[in-house]
């Protein structure tokens, strides 16, 4: 193996984890070829094993210790202090900005219950980016965080510029000049396009509204490189803002003439791809297409699945919904750009449609934009955004985010727990009202074996609930089985066990699955009794809980035979 470069951290660690590891026969994978070392743990221990940084890589991922369950710290702490039911089931993103991208305050946001990092890739340089999201990693190796990585691309945004570095306030009836002219610095009543074209299609009487109502024009001229427009709705024009045209109230839609995947969104990806991240939320999809574009040179470019998001943040993906939530492996609800194509008051609406169908297709949901917004300022939220925060997770969402709350604001930390907090109680009356059960689950599968296994999960969620049990087990490769569970929002926490590390990674956005990275084999019911035993010595389960086990192997080595099974176990 090709030594250079220092990555003995990764070594170091392997090393002298845990006490039972020394005699043990690791397997490194360096690129496709599995190499076998012998590796005699005590006499390595302290000593600097250097290795090139691929084989770091693939190190990382395919570490999988004996002794070890490969859960959040913080989920175990939670599960130690408040039980089994006592585990909040909404996941929760952070954007990282200025304002927590320290190691300590990461750690901070990893011990409020971060599951997800979000990384925005229309801010900032990429080398900020890079460190930033190598210290999550570090972070998830030296204190046992299983925080994911997600970066979110620019896409093509129509924006404008006034120039100036605050905001500008535009009064009724003022004239403006909205134009593509390039130019230094700030004119007064003169605002920046950043694409041509712009004002094609665009008509004498047209509406033009910035951010979704900060301010409107009425167009009174075209003009070369742009238009004149007459200030009806006063307000204020700020940085990057969006603009929208409208004709007899209905939005004028100009996204289609843009690509979906900038030449920018490609170098980004090519980023995320050498970064190992674990999801690409792709901005502005307006069709399946796209998604089905980035996930197949995903796949040809790199062996570890990276999972796609469409976010839904124009007319036209709403428009083409089901399709789009189809392809992707998840969907964020991006309530800012969205409200920017649609009237606010149809928002509400179209959130319960986007996260009932992501439910329906079985696909993790993040509802994101402005859930705590007073907190960029403020140490408390308004009542109003309780009350929304709740209403995401009354319905269901797998997922909440924070966007400047966590990024620039002054309270990240403390938006964060009252994300954490609200989800917590809303889940729990929600329990209590006994609403588990409201979805019919659209049948989802084409060949027999994924009927069953999706009937299998429908029972075993409906048993789980019925006996009372404390816990759902899932054995899962690739986290099909355990979304399934997720799907039928079960009352006991779903604890999913998998050996694939970007499996792992991609059910921290599922709702009510806690992530186990274990070493598995082929033989089911060695895995669960080992499993359970390690749960147990660990002090995470005790005799007399109740768990309900759900396997779904197929035996390797040729063997025809699907082995599913759902088994009521008592710890003794
Ligand atoms: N990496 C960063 N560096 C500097 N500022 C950031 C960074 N990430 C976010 N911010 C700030 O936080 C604010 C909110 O962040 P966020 O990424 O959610 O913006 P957004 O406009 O809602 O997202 P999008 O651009 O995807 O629509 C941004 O307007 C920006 O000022
Ligand atoms: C998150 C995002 O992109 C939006 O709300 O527009
Ligand atoms: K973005
Ligand atoms: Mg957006």
């Amino acid at each position: 193996m090709a030594v250079t470069g220092d990555s003995a951290v990764f070594c170091r660690r392997i090393i002298t984890n845990g006490s039972d590891v020394s005699s043990k026969n690791w397997v490194f994978r360096v690129s496709a070829n599995p190499l076998r070392f012998g590796f005699n743990a005590e006499k390595l221990k302290g000593s600097k094993v250097k290795i090139g940084v691929r084989a770091a890589v693939e190190l990382g991922v395919s570490k999988s210790l004996e002794g070890s369950l490969g859960l959040d710290v913080v989920i175990e702490g939670e599960l130690r202090e408040k039980g089994f039911l006592g585990l909040r089931k909404t996941k929760l993103v952070c954007t990282i900005g200025p304002a927590c991208c320290s190691f300590e305050d990461l750690e901070r946001l990893a011990l409020a219950g971060m599951n997800v990092a979000r990384f925005n890739m229309c801010h900032n340089t990429r080398e900020w980016h890079r460190d930033v999201i190598r210290r999550i990693k570090r972070l998830n190796e030296e204190k046992g965080f299983c925080v994911s990585v997600m970066i979110d691309t620019e896409g093509s945004q129509h924006v404008i510029d006034h120039g100036a570095p605050s905001s500008v306030k535009a009064e009724d009836g003022s004239i403006w000049l909205f134009t593509t002219e390039k130019f230094e610095g700030s004119r007064p009543f003169t605002v920046q396009a950043n694409y041509e074209g712009f004002s094609e299609g665009i008509v004498v009487g047209d509406e033009l509204v910035i951010d979704g109502g900060m301010a409107s024009f009425e167009v009174i001229e075209k003009i070369e490189n742009g238009l004149r427009c007459k200030c009806i709705d006063p307000g204020l024009l700020l940085p990057r803002a969006k603009l929208s045209f409208w004709r007899n109230g209905k939005l004028v839609e100009k996204n289609q003439d843009l690509p979906t995947l900038s030449t920018k969104d490609w170098s980004d990806i090519e980023f995320g791809i050498s970064e190992r991240v674990d999801f690409i939320a792709m901005s502005f999809v307006n069709d399946a297409d796209a998604i089905k574009q980035l996930k197949n040179y995903l796949s040809a470019k790199t062996p570890k699945p990276i999972r796609v998001l469409a976010k839904i943040e124009s007319l036209e993906s709403l428009h083409k919904l089901e399709e789009i939530v189809e392809v992707s492996d998840g969907i964020m609800v991006a309530r800012g750009d969205l409200g920017v194509e649609i009237p606010l008051e149809q928002i509400p609406a179209v959130q319960q449609k986007i996260t009932h169908v992501c439910r329906q297709l079985n696909k993790p949901v993040i509802v994101a934009s402005q859930l705590l917004e007073s907190m960029i300022e403020y140490p408390t939220p308004t009542r109003a955004e309780v009350a929304d925060v709740s209403e995401a997770v009354r319905q269901y969402a797998d997922a909440l985010m924070l966007s400047g709350e966590s990024a620039i604001g002054s309270y990240g930390q403390k938006a964060l727990s009252v994300l954490r907090m609200t989800s917590s109680r809303m889940e729990l009356w929600s329990r209590e009202e006994n609403q588990q059960n409201g979805l019919q689950q659209r049948q989802l599968g084409q060949s027999l074996p994924d009927v069953i296994a999706e009937q299998i999960c429908n029972c075993s969620v409906e048993m789980a609930n019925n006996l009372g049990v404390d816990a759902i087990f899932v054995y899962t490769k690739h986290g099909h089985m355990a979304s399934l569970l997720s799907r039928n929002r079960p009352c006991p926490p779903v604890f999913a066990f998998t050996n694939d590390d970007s499996t792992r990674m991609a059910m921290n956005l599922q709702w009510g699955v806690m992530p186990f990275l274990v070493d598995l084999s082929d033989d089911m019911e060695a895995n669960i009794s080992k499993t359970i035993d390690l749960m147990k010595t660990k002090g995470m389960v005790k005799e007399g809980d109740a768990v309900l086990v759900v396997s779904d192997a197929i035996p390797s080595c040729g063997n025809p035979n699907v082995f599913q099974s759902i088994q009521v176990k008592t710890i003794v």
